[in-house]
């Protein structure tokens, strides 16, 4: 399979990124990101990609490592203040982690291109990018069921990048505040009128099957609302860093994946 076969090179030209529109889509996606802290490009993902990736996804369900937690916005120990280090957040998912997705999967095909890393690493913006080389956490489909959430967190990382394979009915949507905190100023007070829905400019993407979304989830608050109907909602989370050969410790390994590789 080529990378052509899964990204829609047509719609939006990877492998032209010196052309006038692939210069332009490269201008588009900083934009957005400036703008909102994201930048979702629908139909990244040629349809009979997602639909191999969706039934890939569901055969792995028994080998997906289930996580269920409770934890704060900055994964940190919950205190029993009233900071917001003090609110409980829920999150429940199943991660079917990388040494798991097939040789031939149309995920393996796009992550290992240089085309798409390349792509991404000039739209987000960043000097060097590589990559993530962990064993279980390079690339992974998440699956999220009836009740399943993502709380709300601030990411490690400063960017993120997902393919919606299969949305929820309903729930399941990304929600985030973008730009609550910053470098400088943790915005406390934002944080817990946030985490109250009392805090303005809440924002709402629903990703349509095939978009690739990119985001900076380090300084915006952001979750994944729970699933409150049976269809399954199936991403793709694929990981970079700027660090070339990095790789989790065997301690998030187990958290995420239950077991260390
Ligand atoms: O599943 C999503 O859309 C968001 C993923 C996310 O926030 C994360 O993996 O930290
Ligand atoms: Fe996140």
């Amino acid at each position: 399979m080529s990378p052509e076969s899964v990204i829609d090179l047509d719609r939006y030209p990877l492998h032209e990124l010196d052309s006038a529109r692939g210069q332009a889509l490269l201008t588009f996606c900083r934009a957005a990101l400036d703008f909102e802290g994201a930048c979702q490009l629908p139909g990244f993902f040629r349809p009979a990609a997602v639909e191999a990736l969706v039934t890939e996804a569901l055969s792995k369900r028994e080998q997906a490592w289930r996580t269920d937690d409770e934890h704060n916005v900055y994964f940190e120990p919950l205190t029993d203040d009233d900071s917001a280090r003090s609110v409980r957040e829920h999150t429940s998912k199943s991660a079917v982690a990388w040494d798991l997705v097939d040789g031939d999967s149309p995920l393996r095909v796009a992550y290992e291109w240089d085309g798409l890393t390349t792509f991404l690493g000039q739209a987000l913006g960043m000097e060097s990018f590589f990559r993530y080389a962990d064993p279980l956490g390079a690339a992974s489909l998440m699956i999220f069921d009836q009740g399943d959430e993502l709380g709300w967190h601030f990411d490690r990382s400063p960017f993120a990048v997902t393919v919606m394979l299969q949305p929820s009915e309903k729930g399941g949507e990304y929600q985030y505040h973008h730009h609550l905190r910053s470098g400088e100023d943790q915005n406390e007070a934002g944080v817990v009128a946030a985490l109250r829905d009392e805090y303005p400019g809440r924002i709402t993407l629903a990703g349509t099957p095939g978009a690739l979304t990119m985001f900076r989830g380090q300084y915006s608050l952001h979750r994944v609302t729970p699933l409150t109907s049976d269809q399954t909602r199936i991403n793709a989370v694929l990981a970079y860093s700027q660090k070339p050969d990095d790789t989790m410790n065997a301690l998030t390994q187990k958290l995420f994946y239950g077991r260390t590789a």
